[in-house]
């Protein structure tokens, strides 16, 4: 049996997953956890994937490996190839500043939808470079090349600088349309142009691991949500929502997109096609954190929101705890409304909650402006019991859970297979099985939302 080895270093842990490249089947898996916080020294996420692939049984018997990892994260690395400072996170807002100014400089958010398909807020790593230059400029002078976490990681494992048209495409200096390096804007944004890694095409090499741990041959890897796509082996008519530290939905496309309200970032994907996206800060931990507030698991969490009637008594949760990125509202805060007497309880506040975190990923849903054959929810949230039965009545369409899993290591598992193989398109393999899930609408539960979202 021939193997593969996908990774997914994201941003709470990292996980291994161990595949059969031939069927998929799962052989081995194993994680480690990453640590908190928006800025995070990458040798943490090499120690956490040493980990990981130690508890996935290690490397010697795998043929080919790939590494999916979370968007956008601003690695700089000095002449030596040392990390010139922590690396600020996706989910750091500090940049949101730059983030306008840019857009500003540039003549406004269309000329940045037309350059490279999305318009740059603080999550994109050339708002980090130019926060970078105006607050931090010794460490600025000493970067002579920047690169985001799968690429890190992967040059780390076989000592070339690569990257994938997924995530050069969440740089905001790379153009999914053309397919090239926009340096002008990054020259524009941070003063100089530092070494950026070779974009490499969704099946090509990059390279061997040079450890002792055999031969095994490295596929590109890519973002996160790119990774997802592939392992839930999502089709043009699918949108898929993942509900993990971020929320996002997005759709494969056949042809790039440029959307000047800043709602969808027009990603490239995998597999030589393009991923529109919407995605949000705030997700999975609001449901952990409100659990946490009530000092129950997500176990008992599930039952008080399902003990809680549609629509929680009018109690709406709006779940900006970490500021939010889509609407734009970096400094926002989470907000209670419509608390009384009557839904002063642990369930109406449990149910709340998983309303609020689902009709704020249904305007995400909503922003892509698609009426798709199959609406996937994946991610961490999706295992919870109440998100899965209240998603079909928010969403007000029924949704597929396909059987919970690690799909963005799964997806850089099948890249690996891919490289392996060859040929125009990803290896097919064999589906796991779906839950589906249907409920009445509840429109005003929506509508509720959307008034205390306007009233904050
Ligand atoms: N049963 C559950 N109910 C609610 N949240 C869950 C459940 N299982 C996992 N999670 C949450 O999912 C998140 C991790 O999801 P994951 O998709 O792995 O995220 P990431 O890839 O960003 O690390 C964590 O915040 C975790 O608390
Ligand atoms: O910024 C985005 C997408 O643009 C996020 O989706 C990150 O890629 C982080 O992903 P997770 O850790 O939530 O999987």
């Amino acid at each position: 049996m021939t193997l593969v080895a996908g990774v997914d270093s994201s941003t709470q842990s990292c996980k291994v997953v161990i595949r059969d490249a031939e069927t998929g089947a799962l052989v081995r898996q194993g994680r480690a956890a990453h640590p908190d916080g928006t800025e995070v020294d990458p040798e943490a996420w090499w120690t956490a994937l040493q980990e990981a692939i130690a508890q996935a049984g290690g490397l010697d018997d795998v043929a080919a490996m790939s590494v999916g990892a979370q968007q956008h994260g601003m690695v700089c690395l000095d002449e030596s190839g040392a990390v010139v400072r922590d690396a600020l996170l996706w989910n750091d807002t500090r940049s949101a500043g730059a983030a306008r100014d840019l857009v500003d400089e540039l003549g406004g958010p269309v000329k940045w939808a037309e350059a490279v398909g999305s318009v740059p807020v603080a999550s994109f790593t050339v708002t980090k470079l130019r926060w970078l230059a105006e607050h931090e400029p010794d460490s600025a002078r000493r970067t002579a090349r920047v690169c985001l976490p799968h690429d890190w990681l992967t040059w780390r494992l076989g000592g070339e600088f690569v990257t994938d048209r997924g995530d050069a495409s969440g740089t905001g200096y790379w153009s999914p349309a053309t397919g090239a390096y926009r340096t002008d804007l990054l020259q524009a944004a941070f003063g100089a142009v530092p070494g950026l890694p070779r974009v490499l095409g969704p099946h090509d090499a990059a390279g061997e691991l040079r450890s002792g741990q055999g031969s095994v041959r490295l596929a590109p890897g890519t973002g996160d949500n790119m990774a997802a796509a592939l392992g839930v082996g999502a089709e043009p008519g699918d949108v898929v929502v993942s509900i993990g530290t971020s929320g996002t939905a997005f759709a494969v496309a056949e042809s790039p997109s440029a959307d000047p309200s800043g709602a969808v970032a027009g990603f490239a994907d995998a597999t030589g096609r393009f991923l529109p996206l919407v995605a949000t800060l705030n997700a999975a931990r609001v449901l952990g954190a409100t659990a946490g507030m009530l000092g129950v698991g997500l176990d008992r969490f599930d039952e008080l929101a399902l003990e809680a009637p549609a629509g929680s008594g009018g109690l709406v949760y709006v779940p900006y705890l970490e500021g939010e990125r889509t609407p734009n509202l970096p400094d926002a805060t989470g907000s209670l409304h419509g608390l009384t007497l009557k839904t002063s309880t642990p369930a109406h506040l449990a149910r709340a909650a998983v309303e609020g975190l689902l009709c704020h990923l249904a305007d995400a849903f909503d922003a892509l402006g698609l009426d798709p054959a199959r609406v996937l929810l994946i991610g961490g949230g999706a295992r919870s019991e109440a998100v899965r039965r209240i998603a079909p009545a928010v969403f007000g369409r029924p949704v597929v859970v396909p059987e919970p899993g690690e799909y963005v290591a799964d997806g850089a598992a099948r890249q690996a297979a891919w490289l392996l193989r060859g040929g125009d398109e990803p290896p097919v393999w064999e589906a796991g099985g779906t839950e589906h899930f249907e409920a009445d609408a509840t429109p005003e539960v929506r509508s509720r939302y959307a008034e205390a979202c306007d009233s904050r």
